[in-house]
């Protein structure tokens, strides 16, 4: 890991996205269109081809979910309950009701919010089917009222999905579940097929060919955010222990080799210090190639002079995960403008808002923490604007509506409030 003295805040994590190549581009069309013209015979062939599985049927059936429970251990099952309870909680503090205000001359203007009727959520194939993302897509739905939830993913080399996909599904009464990845799926939620209906926005990560397929489908339905690797920003004072800062730096280099696991802190010596631990971590991990790329390729360590020059280092990065693990971490919250998610403190270690805690995990990447928000409520409901005149408020106003109408050369917008007087 490199390690910058830094006077100034230019600093940035943004990383190329990977926008696939020309050949890629047009494979994904080709899917996208057979799966138009032939339906399920295009998954079926589809899932052969790419998933190298033949299935019967496509629905998840009641057996393979007893066999989900059957695989699971007990324990694992009440903890997804637990953090399920949790997610629920915090998002239902983020649902929005319908609101109407009245005027005394009869004016009544409001805003009806309405949950989207149907979303698809695609939970990616491999090790990235991740049970906690399946809560986390389909907990803030159920929250919006969305009525019909339905999951897609690849089938694994036993046609089958992972228990843990399983069941987290099953807990939160998610039951119309296709063993669908890649492309064909994003075509199916979009378009629909004889076995699955269509949707109205399509929710979660994959590779680059569900991206852009996803980016294809966009219009038709709606999608939610192109999430890019994972981020984690740490600010810290001398306070701060190294060997927990490499821990939680490491948690999310994990993830991909493109991750990125960045230090802002205000002593030499504890950075000295935490590129070391980090060093003698990553080789005790499991996944430690994938980790040590990704902190050789994007691993940063930059030491400011005072908090305030860390803070503005902070907000520049925008990072998706922010730790701040100060003396006093709550008196660096006024300051920090731009993060997807801010820990305060050495014991709200990332890994607790990935898993339990209850705020989403679906966060903004890639600096756009800038403008962008964490995955929730309202990115499952609609607003509608009610307008109802009286006879006094038209009486009042029409004359002003007819003017700016004929301003804009829009004669047909006058007389359509004039043609009332007659
Ligand atoms: N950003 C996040 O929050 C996040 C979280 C989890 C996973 N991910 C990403 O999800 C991805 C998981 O990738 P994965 O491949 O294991 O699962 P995936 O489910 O994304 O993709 C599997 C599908 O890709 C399709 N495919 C594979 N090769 C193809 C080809 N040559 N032509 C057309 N289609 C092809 C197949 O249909 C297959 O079913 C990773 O890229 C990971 O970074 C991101
Ligand atoms: N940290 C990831 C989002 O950046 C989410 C996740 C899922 N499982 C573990 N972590
Ligand atoms: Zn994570």
């Amino acid at each position: 890991m490199k390690i910058t003295r830094i006077t100034d805040k230019k600093v940035s994590l943004r990383r190329t996205i990977d926008t696939g190549t020309e050949q890629q581009r047009k494979d994904v069309q080709d899917i996208i269109a057979t799966v138009r013209n032939d339906g399920d015979k295009a998954l079926f062939a589809y899932t052969k081809k790419f998933d190298q599985v033949s299935l019967s049927s496509l629905l998840v059936t009641d057996e393979e979910f007893t066999e989900a429970y059957r695989e699971l251990d007990k324990e694992l099952v009440d903890i997804i309950r637990e953090a399920a309870a949790n997610i629920r909680s915090f998002h239902e503090k983020q649902k929005r009701e319908s609101w109407f205000s009245y005027d005394d001359d009869g004016t009544m203007l409001g805003q009806k919010m309405t949950p989207l009727d149907a979303v698809g959520v695609y939970v990616p194939g491999g090790t990235a089917a991740y049970p906690s993302s399946v809560l986390m897509n389909v907990i803030p739905a159920q929250v919006a009222g969305v009525k019909r939830i339905v999951i897609t993913s690849p089938p694994n080399g036993k046609g089958t999905l992972p228990a843990g996909v399983l069941v987290a599904a099953k807990e939160l009464g998610v039951a119309e579940i296709y063993k669908v990845g890649g492309a064909q799926a994003i075509a199916a939620l979009a378009y629909g097929t004889e076995t699955i209906a269509s949707v109205d926005k399509i929710m979660g990560p994959g590779n680059i060919y569900v991206a852009l397929a996803k980016r294809e489908v966009f219009g038709i339905v709606d999608i939610d955010m192109i999430a890019g690797p994972s981020e984690i920003v740490v600010l810290s004072d001398e306070t701060a222990r190294a060997n927990e800062i490499a821990a939680d730096l490491l948690s999310q280099a994990e993830h991909d080799k493109n991750s990125s696991s960045i230090l802002v802190t205000t002593s030499m010596d504890q950075a000295e210090k935490v590129k070391a631990e980090v060093e003698k971590q990553v080789a005790l991990l499991p996944r430690e190639e994938i980790a040590k790329a990704s902190v050789e390729a994007y691993g940063h360590i930059y030491v400011t002079d005072d908090l305030e020059t860390a803070i503005a280092v902070v907000n520049e990065l925008a990072p998706e995960h922010l730790e701040v693990i100060t003396e006093n971490p709550l008196a660096c919250l006024p300051g920090i403008k731009h993060a997807g998610a801010i820990f305060l403190g050495r014991y709200s270690s990332e890994p607790i808002g990935d898993y339990f805690a209850g705020p989403n995990h679906v966060l903004p990447t890639n600096g756009t923490a800038r403008f962008s928000s964490p995955l929730n409520v309202d990115d499952f409901m609609k607003k509608s604007s009610i307008i109802q005149y009286s006879k006094q408020s038209f009486e009042k106003n029409f004359a002003k509506v007819a003017k700016l109408a004929r301003l804009e050369g829009l004669e047909a917008h006058a007389r359509a409030v004039e043609e009332r007087l007659k």
